[in-house]
């Protein structure tokens, strides 16, 4: 029985490697390609085990917390890890996007180990995706993992949908964020972030 992965959730699909390196031998054949031939004997196998690999990841741990003494009286505290690469594959034609993610916090009495907003940005990755979604499921999943109210993710995405075919604009960049808290109200926040994940206001 084939179990549909929500969009919005967690990946964790679990396929039938067999199954899909049959699929692909079929898809081989259909293309015009003799998938009996040297040089795609085992691509069906191989590509199963890719699609295995990208809808079966396991980010690990994603919520490591560590107790922190905020900032001093009268000041404030903003945490942001930028440069984030995720790779990912657009769910309309199946084409890769790599996005480029900054994402940070307002920490409370704890921050989070640095490495799992990471994990939490490339896990959103693993699946067949929007970009717009996955820069909100790394907002919500912060918002989880952190406790804090206040998130803010960034990204800039090229489409090989819009450069490998179709309109064919090479170089074009789509930029998209999610901001919560004091980051979705104008003020130092939103601005420090906006510097920080973007280089500067735009
Ligand atoms: N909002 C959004 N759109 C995306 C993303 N990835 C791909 N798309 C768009 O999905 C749309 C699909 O449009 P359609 O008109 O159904 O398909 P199409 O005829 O192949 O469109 P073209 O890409 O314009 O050739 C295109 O405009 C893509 O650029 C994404 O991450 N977010
Ligand atoms: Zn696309």
């Amino acid at each position: 029985m084939t179990t549909f992965a929500p969009p919005d959730g967690p990946a964790r699909a679990r396929i039938d490697q067999s199954r899909v390196a049959d699929l692909y031998r079929q898809l081989l054949t259909e293309l015009g390609e003799d998938p009996a031939r040297d040089g795609l004997t085992d691509t069906p196998e191989r590509v199963a085990r890719w699609w295995a690999e990208f809808l079966e990841y396991n980010p690990g741990r994603t919520d490591t917390v560590f107790t922190h003494e905020t900032a001093m009286a009268g000041g404030d505290e903003l945490v942001v890890v930028s440069g984030i690469t995720v790779d990912s594959l657009c769910e309309h034609h199946l084409q890769p996007m790599t996005l480029t993610v900054s994402a940070g916090y307002r920490p409370g009495g704890q921050v989070i180990g640095l490495s799992k907003i990471a994990r939490i940005a490339v896990a959103r990755g693993h699946r067949l995706q929007l970009q717009e979604r996955i820069v909100n499921g790394i907002a919500t999943d912060l918002l989880k993992a952190t406790g804090s109210p206040d998130v803010a993710v960034a990204a800039t995405g090229s489409h090989a949908c819009m450069s490998a075919r179709g309109i064919r604009a090479t170089g074009a960049l789509t930029t998209s964020s999610s901001l919560h808290g004091v980051f979705a109200q104008p003020g130092p926040p939103a601005d420090w972030f906006r510097a920080t994940a973007l280089g500067g206001p735009r």
